[in-house]
């Protein structure tokens, strides 16, 4: 185990993504007023170790620091709540609560998609999440299904959102300097992709892929390069596969609408899902499946849409460089839509002078941020030293190179090895939740005057309660004996270059032994008192030889 400033220790990684790595860890002590949780020692948490070009980076270190706040406040049933952010080092953290469950996007492969009304109460509460973060400023901007955790509860299967502000940390002016930027293409919205400005507007447009994916397995737009993605969110509708209501259609319809401007609210979204969702029951009255096919008139464009600090218009119309998507191969280079989030190479045209520091991301309420000028110390020099002098308590305990998990590559550990929740799986009977039986599409609503249109087919669906996965529960880890203090040398005064020095006089030794050795049991002294040459006394020792044996073989002979 590894601490982790000095309140948390890495247990055992979860995973990798492109910007870090997600441990199971502990709480060694309660954490300080700074924390959003202090949390109590031995409980469980989640811990993202960003990449090392990431707490590297002066930029991503200040807005860490001043995004703090933020990050902390973030609270929703729905949001994977941060606890406390950690620097020590060059090493940037953030605790989270620890979610035990598959994340959406290997629910889906695991499982197949979601049934219509399941989906649609999924990504409303994913709305709903959005809607609060957007409420307090925080673009998520990196909305995937991987980044949608299922957590287990009393009521069934609770998404999570996981993840925010990590694209944010992730676009920073010093890493778009060295020519990346974090993203997803099969994810993206049309005005990032083209580095127009951003706005909340992106994440419901990521919503909508993740409604897309959820009720048919993949995202609307893929190819074979980032690239050709990236060129379909620009260029392409996507089309209403076979299976999806008419009137989730619309709600997905609308999200992905290609001007931002002309797409709903995260509030406005979660309500029509509800709508849709009551809507496409099989208990539905025929006024509320009325309603769920007038749900466009719910879906008005969102009049005032959270900004993207740092890509706004009001950052400087010209000098706003806003995030770049850009492919990081040519057409045809191999790309999985599916893949985590992407570092794409950055430098597309409207990477000017001065671009880099404009991408610098600032709160409304919160100064600019300073750019390092002259000899001053970079801004985040005096906000790192305040940060790890408030974890200079950390002890680091010696600790074998093996056993340390810092230094193993950690692996995405397959579903089966994953811990999960004793409690018998409940998200087959949530309440409103992920429940419904495939079969209910089949049929139109009940008491409904005529027999609804039947806009889509009933789909095999694989979403069946399936207990056995939540069955297999791995023993609980019993705590690790101490280990045992490691034994010193005798001498507790550790003088630099003994071993050497001990070493240097055992081979004089040897020497000495060697030398004793050839002077006593060889002629060597008597060809040093003979005063011969060694060329000629190894001849004559050879002819010697050579007789000797010449004389043996004769004998032998002649007997
Ligand atoms: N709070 C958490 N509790 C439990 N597991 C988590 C938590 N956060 C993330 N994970 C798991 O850790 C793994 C890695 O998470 P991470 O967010 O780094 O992946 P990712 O979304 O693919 O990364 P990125 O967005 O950086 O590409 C995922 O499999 C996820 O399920």
């Amino acid at each position: 185990m590894r601490p982790v400033g000095s309140k948390y220790l890495l247990e055992e990684p979860l995973g990798r993504g492109a910007t870090g790595t997600v441990w199971r860890g502990r709480q060694r002590e309660a954490a300080g007023a700074e924390a959003a949780v202090t949390g109590s020692p031995g409980e469980r948490v989640a811990i993202k170790v960003l990449k090392e070009e990431l707490a590297g980076d002066p930029d991503v270190v200040m807005r860490f620091l001043r995004e703090r706040s933020a990050l902390l406040r973030l609270t929703h049933e729905n949001i994977v709540r941060t606890r406390d952010l950690v620097v020590e080092g060059d090493l940037l953290a953030l605790v989270m609560d620890l979610v035990e469950g598959p994340d959406l996007h290997r629910y889906l492969r695991e499982h197949g998609p979601l049934t219509p009304v399941a989906a649609a109460l999924l990504t409303a509460q994913i709305a709903d999440a959005l809607a609060s973060s957007h409420d307090d400023g925080v673009v998520h901007r990196d909305l995937k299904p991987a980044n949608v955790l299922l957590a287990e509860d009393a009521d069934g299967m609770r998404p999570m959102l996981t993840d925010f502000g990590i694209a944010r940390l992730a676009d920073s002016p010093g890493l778009t300097r060295t020519h990346e930027f974090v993203g997803t293409p099969a994810y993206v919205a049309p005005e990032s992709a083209e580095g127009r400005p951003q706005t909340s507007a992106v994440d419901v447009y990521g919503a909508g892929i993740l409604l897309y994916e959820a009720l048919t397995g993949r995202p609307p737009f893929s190819g074979g390069s980032a690239l050709e993605v990236l060129h379909r969110h620009l260029n392409e509708q996507p089309r209403r596969p076979a299976g999806v209501p008419e009137p989730l259609w619309t709600v997905i319809e609308h999200c992905l609408r290609k001007a931002p401007e002309e797409r709903p609210g995260a509030v406005t979204l979660a309500r029509a899902l509800r709508t849709v969702a009551v809507g496409l029951a099989p208990t539905a009255s025929p006024a509320a499946y009325e309603a769920a096919l007038g749900v466009a008139a719910l879906l008005a464009p969102d009049p005032s849409p959270a900004p993207v600090p740092g890509t706004t218009p009001a950052a400087g119309a010209g000098d706003a460089d806003p995030t770049q998507v850009l492919p990081s191969g040519g057409p045809g280079a191999g790309y999985d839509p599916n893949a985590a989030t992407t570092v794409m190479p950055h430098g597309a045209p409207g990477d000017g002078p001065g671009g880099g520091a404009d991408r610098t991301t600032v709160m409304p309420q919160q100064p600019p941020p300073q750019q390092p000028s002259g000899d001053d110390p970079h801004p985040w020099q005096n906000q790192m030293r305040a940060a790890r002098e408030r974890n200079d308590q950390t002890q680091f305990q010696p600790l074998d190179p093996d056993q340390d998990p810092l230094r193993r590559r950690p692996a995405r550990r397959p579903a089966a090895q994953r811990p999960t929740d004793a409690r018998p799986p409940q998200h087959a009977q949530p309440p409103q939740r992920y429940a419904e039986p495939p079969q209910r599409y089949a049929q139109p609503a009940p008491q409904q005057p005529a027999p609804a249109p039947q806009h889509y087919e009933p789909q095999p669906r694989s979403y069946e309660p399936q207990p056995q996965r939540y069955e297999q529960r791995r023993p609980e880890r019993a705590p690790r004996e101490p280990r045992p203090p490691r034994r010193r040398s005798a001498n507790p005064m550790r003088i630099p270059g003994l071993g050497c020095l001990k070493g240097c006089l055992f081979m004089i030794l040897m020497l000495v032994a060697i030398v004793a050795l050839v002077w006593n049991f060889t002629p060597v002294p008597e060809w040093v008192a003979e005063g011969r040459s060694f060329w000629e006394t190894m001849v004559d020792w050879f002819n010697n030889v050579r007789d000797s044996v010449g004389a043996t073989t004769d004998g032998g002979t002649a007997g």
